[in-house]
């Protein structure tokens, strides 16, 4: 989005917290509900890939190790523009004047490389038809409600978190953006057996950098020297990423995104949510998970 038109936005505060409103049961913001049709009939393209999370699973790493991939680790050419505009958001949408994601999809020359957050059963059915391929990563429950609550609190675009406490309650109950973590991470676990999905971990990622990001080669149909493999595992680690601008969003205007209340590269390691979960809260927390992922063949680690 060119600066001045935030700018412009952030005068008459057309961004301050949100609405929201639910398209079939799960929230979304007003903006994206009421662009629901346009969503939805998204088309896809056969050499399109996507790339689907549940929000803060990992989502911009694994579009940075993709770019690299893409062009062949070439640092600069990653560095063209920020991780937004180089991939799509396609259900994403704000005031106009500014780009939603689907009309940068629609200018974007193919092959389109793509991000997105929709549950399964809402992901328009032309990726499905045209058989695109689409990397899932998926991360724990209590690391990504830790991260999604301090980046509820910094990104006045996402609606007002509450106290701990209450986003807690909010997360176990599916209420905040894109809906429950449970059904989601389920949903895409059961997909990948009916459709070209690598389903990726985000703790497995961290453990072994290079072994996923094989995995990741393998499914792009792509092959590489060893010293381009190891120069994109050094230029997608978090700390060479939290460097580098057009990967942090540090080019938003700190008026929607206050990385001094919570950088978005915040810690980008399992087991942070021990910080933040009480001994009740995180038994509370385990009792509930084991009845919402009951009879899944999906496990998680929470700590590496
Ligand atoms: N390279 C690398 N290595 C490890 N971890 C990383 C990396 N890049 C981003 N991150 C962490 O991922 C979290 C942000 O997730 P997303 O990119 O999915 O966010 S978003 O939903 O697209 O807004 C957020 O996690 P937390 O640090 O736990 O908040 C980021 O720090």
């Amino acid at each position: 989005m060119p600066r001045e038109e935030i700018n412009d936005l952030q005068l008459v505060g057309k961004y301050i917290q949100p609405e929201t409103k639910e398209v079939n049961g799960v929230l979304m913001t007003k903006i994206m509900s009421n662009n629901w049709d346009k969503i939805w009939n998204f088309q896809a393209k056969p050499d399109d890939l996507l790339i689907a999370t549940y929000a803060k699973a990992g989502t911009t790493w694994t579009q940075e190790i993709v770019d690299m991939i893409q062009n062949d680790g070439d640092v600069q050419k990653c560095q063209r523009a920020n991780t937004f505009d180089r991939h799509p958001f396609i259900e994403w949408a704000l005031p106009p004047p500014l780009n939603s994601g689907l009309d940068l999809a629609s200018k974007m020359p193919s092959p389109r490389t793509m991000k997105t957050h929709l549950p399964v059963q809402l992901l328009p059915t032309s990726f499905w038809k045209e058989n695109s391929k689409i990397i899932y990563v998926a991360r724990n429950p209590k690391d990504s409600l830790v991260s999604y609550y301090h980046f509820s609190r910094m990104n006045k675009m996402m609606p007002d978190p509450g106290t701990w406490e209450e986003y807690i309650e909010a997360f176990k109950a599916g209420k905040v953006l894109w809906g429950s973590w449970y059904d989601h991470v389920k949903g895409w676990w059961d997909a990948k057996d009916q459709h070209p999905i690598l389903y990726l971990f985000y703790e497995d990622m961290k453990e072994d950098p290079k072994r996923e990001i094989q995995k990741i080669l393998k499914f792009l149909e792509k092959e590489m020297p060893e010293e381009v493999l190891n120069k994109i595992i050094y230029h997608t680690s978090f700390d060479v990423m939290k460097q580098n601008p057009m990967a942090n969003y540090t080019t938003v205007p700190t008026v929607l995104m206050n990385q001094s209340v919570s950088p978005f590269m915040r810690k980008g390691m399992p087991g942070d949510w021990k910080n933040y979960f009480t001994v009740a809260q995180n038994e509370e927390f385990d009792k509930d998970y084991q009845k919402k992922m009951a009879g899944s063949t999906l496990t998680f680690r929470t700590e590496i």
